[in-house]
């Protein structure tokens, strides 16, 4: 059994109540589909720390407090994942695509237009839900 990958995701809402996507890149797992910004957690790193530094690295924005969203586990063919996921209303900056990936606020309502990798399924329903 592969060993299953922490990762620290950050669903980051604005004043407009639009959500931030970015896009992945290619070559990378679950490539070319859109995801909500954020990365592996490593050693000796809280969940909360993994966010906030990858929320940086990735669209330079400063986040002051996260708040816990939900929580799972996603069985890919080739990988474990286990997502930790975290509401971000509280921030800083201007999203840009550090790593240049394609980065974009998009209503609630039109999350179902983009392509998500499989695990997000319940992150979006659960948005939906909340905004309908
Ligand atoms: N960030 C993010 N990852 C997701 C989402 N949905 C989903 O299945 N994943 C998976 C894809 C990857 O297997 C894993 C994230 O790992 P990653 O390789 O992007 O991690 P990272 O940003 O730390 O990248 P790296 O330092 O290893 O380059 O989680 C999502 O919405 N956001
Ligand atoms: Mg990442």
């Amino acid at each position: 059994m592969q060993k299953r990958i922490h990762v620290a995701v950050g669903v980051i809402i604005n004043i407009q109540k639009q959500v931030l996507l970015a896009k992945r890149h290619d070559h990378l797992h679950q490539g070319g589909k859109w995801e909500f910004p954020g990365g592996k957690v490593e050693q000796n790193e809280s969940v909360t720390e993994a966010l906030i530094r990858e929320l940086k690295e990735e669209v330079d924005l400063d986040i002051n407090q996260t708040t816990e969203f939900m929580d799972i586990s996603h069985d890919y063919p080739d990988k474990h994942v286990r997502l930790d996921i975290h509401l971000v209303t509280d921030f800083t900056g201007n999203a840009v695509g550090v790593e240049g990936q394609q980065v974009k606020w998009v209503y609630i309502h039109d999350l179902n237009d983009y392509q998500f990798p499989e695990a997000n399924k319940p992150i979006i329903d659960k948005l939906l839900a909340l905004n309908s």
